[in-house]
């Protein structure tokens, strides 16, 4: 049985639809990632799971029981919210350990729990402290424990990092990861950080304008995108989208644009489905970059922006009227102006039927 199962759920402020017949199944013990950009859906799927927002239409399941009609207390869920709201009267220890002092959760494992949850979050020095004290990254991870503390059916994050500088936010990912290994606790985590989803999710939901794009595992989603948004949306840099003819020439398939011309192979059947006109998808890593022309490099292009991040350099390099996105490692000999040649090895090959913006499969 799904720990969650989510069933055709509509949410329609006035004349928004910010959730329009979304779908999908959690197992148990399953880390999901919803991610999507700014008024994609993300926070009103999430606070319709927590309660705090009623579908017009839909169910929820948890375990098989119904949601939408249980009261928020009673559901098994806990939820935390990017704006971290600590009780400012009371110690970091008492902050973590608030969801444990209702009845029936006293005991002499209290302590033992607030400080095993610190240790794990690294604010054992802060238990005494008052939260005017912490620094962003501390009242954070003291949120993130307050939150974590009651082991709960269900999680749900809102952007639990989304305040946090790059270095906190990337530890802290490996602490969510930790402690979904240790707990196995069925997870359900928001953000619009494409990076964060495709480095904590076993799943990951993709949500644009309240519409399910695609679901599936990081690696799917990156090397099958569903559709055009997809394909833009996952992956830094973004997918390269170039205009293309497709014919068939002796059983296999070549595609032609503007300076450059590849041939595929047989395609299979779905290639008859494709028009003419196609868009021709590829990664940042399927483009080979050399400083000559080769038969593995013949197309040239011209360097226009190097952007140099240490271990590796992206390099925008126009083709024709097309500005595309490369990636080089240090040392590599083309160096970030001038003239460069260029190969394609796009694996798999991500054939875009532009009417429609799906992908072939
Ligand atoms: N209480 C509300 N009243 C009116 N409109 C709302 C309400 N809550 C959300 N919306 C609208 O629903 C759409 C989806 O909002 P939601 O907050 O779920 O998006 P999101 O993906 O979480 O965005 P962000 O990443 O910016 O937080 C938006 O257009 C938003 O303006």
């Amino acid at each position: 049985m799904s720990a969650l199962s989510i069933q055709g759920l509509t949410k329609r402020f006035d004349k928004v639809t910010a959730l329009a017949d979304v779908s999908f199944e959690v197992k148990p013990g399953e880390f999901i990632c919803v991610v999507g950009p700014t008024n994609a859906g993300k926070s009103t799927l999430l606070k319709t799971v927590a309660g705090l927002v009623r579908p017009d239409e839909g169910r929820i399941l948890a375990n098989g029981r119904d949601l939408v009609n249980t009261a928020p207390k009673d559901r098994g869920v806990s939820l935390l919210f990017q704006n971290i709201a600590l009780f400012p009267t009371m110690t970091g220890y008492e902050n973590i350990a608030f969801p444990l002092t209702a009845p029936g959760d006293g005991g002499p494992t209290i302590d033992q729990r607030v400080r095993e949850v610190a240790a794990l979050l690294k604010v054992g020095h802060v238990l005494n402290r008052y939260p005017r004290t912490f620094s962003g990254g501390e009242q954070q991870r003291v949120a993130i424990g307050r939150a974590i503390i009651k082991p709960t059916d269900l999680l749900l994050l809102d952007e639990p990092l989304s305040n946090l500088d790059a270095r906190i936010r990337i530890a802290l990912r490996i602490e969510f990861k930790k402690l979904h290994r240790e707990r196995r606790q069925t997870i359900l985590y928001v953000t619009h950080d494409q990076t964060e989803a495709m480095s904590l999710s076993d799943r990951i939901v993709v949500l644009n304008e309240g519409r399910i794009q695609q679901i599936g595992t990081p690696q799917e989603i990156y090397d099958r995108p569903a559709n055009l948004f997809v394909a833009r949306f996952i992956g830094t840099p973004p997918m390269n989208i170039l205009d293309a003819e497709v014919t068939s020439e002796g059983g296999g398939a070549v595609v032609t644009g503007t300076g450059f011309r590849l041939a595929l192979g047989d395609l299979g059947p779905g290639v008859t489905a494709l028009p003419r006109q196609i868009g021709l998808g590829l990664r940042a890593e399927d483009i080979r970059v050399a400083v000559a022309e080769s038969r593995d490099t013949p197309f040239p292009a011209e360097i226009v922006w190097a952007e140099h991040l240490g271990p590796k350099t992206i390099l925008d390099l126009r083709l024709g009227a097309k500005v595309l996105k490369a990636v080089i490692a240090d040392g590599h000999p083309v160096k970030g102006e001038g003239r460069a040649w260029l190969g394609f090895t796009p694996k798999p090959h991500h054939l875009l039927n532009r009417e429609t913006g799906l992908f072939l499969r």
